[in-house]
C-alpha cells in the first residue's frame, strides 16, 4: 500500500511539476494501519460510525468492505461512497493540501452505521515526521504561499486543539493575503 501511495504521489508531482520522489522520505515517514469496525445500529439516524473530518496526515488509502457507510461532502451535500469489489479508496490529506498550495483539496467525509451488518475497514495513512517542516512545495508559477511553515508535530496539536475542525487548523497556518 505505501508503494502504492507512493507511486500516487509521484504522479501528482509529474501533474503539478515537482520532482519525482518529492514525498518519499521525511513526508511519508510514519505509516499507520488502521482497522474500524463499526457494529450495526438499529436505527442509523441516532448515531455515526465516525464524525465528519478530513484527514490531518498527507495521504490515505481505504479498503472499505462491501457494506456502504463512507459518504463524502460534495457541492453541499453528502454523496455515498458506493463500495467496489476489490477498489481502494485514495484520500488527500490535509498536509497534501498545504504542500500543493490549495490546488488539491482534502474532502470532508463521514461514516454512516448500517442497521443490519457491521463494516471492518482498513486504513493506511501517510504521516510527516512530526519535526518536518511542512510547506507550499514551490510550483515555478510565482504563485505566493497561502500557508506559512510549520512542523507537523504543530499542526497536529492545533488540529486536535480545534476540536479536529480542517478549516480552522488550516486557518492558524494561512498567510495573510
Ligand atoms: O471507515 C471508513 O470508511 C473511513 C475511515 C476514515 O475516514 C478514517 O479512518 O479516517
Ligand atoms: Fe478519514
Amino acid at each position: 500500500m505505501r508503494k502504492s501511495l507512493l507511486r500516487i504521489l509521484d504522479l501528482i508531482c509529474e501533474g503539478l511539476g515537482h520532482e519525482q520522489g518529492y514525498f518519499d522520505d521525511e513526508l511519508s515517514k510514519t505509516q499507520l494501519l488502521s482497522v474500524n469496525h463499526h457494529i450495526p445500529c438499529p436505527n442509523p439516524s441516532l448515531t455515526l460510525g465516525m464524525p465528519e473530518h478530513s484527514d490531518p496526515n498527507l495521504i490515505t488509502m481505504l479498503h472499505q468492505c462491501s457494506v456502504p457507510g463512507l459518504q463524502v461532502f460534495l457541492n453541499g451535500q453528502w454523496m455515498n461512497v458506493e463500495p467496489l469489489p476489490g477498489a481502494l479508496i485514495v484520500i488527500p490529506g490535509l498536509q497534501l493540501k498545504v504542500i500543493t498550495n490549495g490546488k488539491f483539496s482534502s474532502p470532508i467525509h463521514r461514516v454512516m452505521t448500517d442497521s443490519e451488518e457491521a463494516r471492518t475497514t482498513i486504513g493506511t495513512f501517510l504521516i510527516p515526521s512530526h519535526d518536518m517542516l511542512i510547506e507550499p512545495a514551490k510550483d515555478g508559477e510565482g504563485n505566493p504561499p497561502v500557508y506559512r511553515g510549520y512542523t507537523y508535530k504543530e499542526f497536529f496539536s492545533t488540529f486536535t486543539g480545534s476540536n479536529c475542525d480542517a478549516d480552522t487548523a488550516l486557518g492558524c497556518f494561512k498567510n495573510k493575503a
